[in-house]
C-alpha cells in the first residue's frame, strides 16, 4: 500500500518496490531503488476538511508534552475524538518527566467510542504550550524526530510487528478498539506547528518532505489550508451529516477499501518509540 507513490513517481524504477518479496524480476532496478530514495511530498489542499478524510486515514497533528488538546485543531479533535483523547492524556500521564515524550509520535488507533474510523497521529513536537511553548528551533528538531518515529510506528503496524518502532516501547490498551480496524490509510495533516507553536509553515513542511524522502518510502502528506471561515463551513457540514444519520441514513463509510470488510484484525494497541 506505502508504495503506491513509488509507481507514480519514480515510473518503472518503482515496479521493483516490492521486489524483496515478489521474486526480484528486476533485480537491478531494485538495487537502484534501493539507492535513490522517493522523494516524499507535501500536498496542500484548500477548502477541504481534514476530518472528513477517508476512513482509516491518519490525521496528523501537534501536540504538547503535557496532556492538553486545549486550543485550535487540538481543540477540535478532542471534540470530534473524545475517546482518543483519553488516550492521548493516560498517555502523557504516564510519564514523571512530560519532556521525555518530546521527540516521539502517539499512534491511536481507531476507538469504538469516537464516531469517526481515522488514526489520529499526535507529534510531541513542544513539551509545553501558550508562554511555555518551545522554540521554533527546538520544535522543529523535536518535529523531524516525531515524524520518524511516527513512520518507524506506522510500519511497525503495518508489518504486523507492532509495537515496536524500534525501541522501548509500551503498548496501552485504548477505550476499545474496532473488531475490524481499518487499515492505515494515506497521511493528512494540518500545517502543524504552525498556529499556536508559532513556527514558519514552510520549515515544517520541508522537515516532513526531508523525513518522508529519507524514511516515509515516499509517502505523501495532505495538508490542509485552513481560515476561520472554512472552520464555520465545517461545522454547517457536520451538522448536517449528524442530521442525515439521525434520519436513518447509512451514515459510515464504506466497508474499507474496496469493499474488503475487515481489517487485517489490528491489535488493540498505541505505540510509540525511542525516547
Ligand atoms: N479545524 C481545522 N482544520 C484544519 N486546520 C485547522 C483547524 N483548526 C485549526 N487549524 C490549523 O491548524 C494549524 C495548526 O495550528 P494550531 O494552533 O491548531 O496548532 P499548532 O500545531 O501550531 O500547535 C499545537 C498546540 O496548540 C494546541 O493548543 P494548546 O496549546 O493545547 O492550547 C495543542 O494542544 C498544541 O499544544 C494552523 O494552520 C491552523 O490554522
Amino acid at each position: 500500500m506505502e508504495s503506491r507513490e513509488a509507481t507514480t513517481t519514480a515510473g518503472a524504477d518503482a515496479g521493483s518496490g516490492s521486489g524483496a518479496a515478489g521474486g526480484g524480476d528486476a533485480g537491478v532496478n531494485s538495487d537502484y531503488a534501493a539507492v535513490v530514495p522517493v522523494p516524499g511530498r507535501v500536498v496542500m489542499v484548500v477548502g477541504e476538511d481534514i476530518f472528513a478524510a477517508e476512513r482509516g486515514s491518519v490525521l496528523i497533528h501537534a501536540c504538547n508534552c503535557l496532556g492538553s488538546w486545549g486550543a485550535g485543531i487540538a481543540l477540535a479533535f478532542r471534540e470530534k475524538y473524545p475517546a482518543a483523547y483519553n488516550v492521548y492524556r493516560a498517555h502523557c500521564a504516564t510519564r514523571g518527566n512530560p519532556s521525555t515524550l518530546l521527540g516521539t509520535a502517539l499512534l491511536i488507533p481507531p476507538q469504538l467510542a469516537d464516531a469517526r474510523e481515522h488514526w489520529i497521529a499526535c507529534l510531541f513536537t513542544s513539551v509545553g504550550y501558550g508562554r511555555r511553548v518551545d522554540a521554533p528551533d527546538e520544535i522543529l528538531r523535536s518535529t523531524k524526530a516525531s515524524l520518524e518515529n511516527m513512520v518507524a510506528v506506522i510500519a511497525g503496524v503495518e508489518n504486523d510487528d507492532m509495537p515496536h518502532g524500534g525501541a522501548s516501547t509500551t503498548a496501552i490498551l485504548g477505550t476499545g478498539i474496532h473488531e475490524d480496524t481499518p487499515e492505515i490509510g494515506e497521511l493528512h495533516a494540518c500545517k502543524i506547528n504552525s498556529g499556536r507553536f508559532g513556527v514558519d509553515w514552510e520549515r515544517t513542511k520541508r522537515v516532513i518532505e526531508e523525513v518522508l524522502t529519507a524514511e516515509g518510502k515516499g509517502r505523501v502528506v495532505t495538508a490542509y489550508e485552513f481560515s476561520e471561515r472554512q472552520d464555520v463551513e465545517n461545522f454547517r457540514r457536520e451538522a448536517m451529516r449528524r442530521q442525515r444519520q439521525q434520519r436513518g441514513h447509512w451514515g459510515w463509510p464504506r466497508g474499507g477499501r474496496g469493499g474488503r470488510g475487515r481489517g487485517r484484525g489490528m491489535p488493540a494497541f498505541i505505540g510509540f518509540g525511542p525516547l
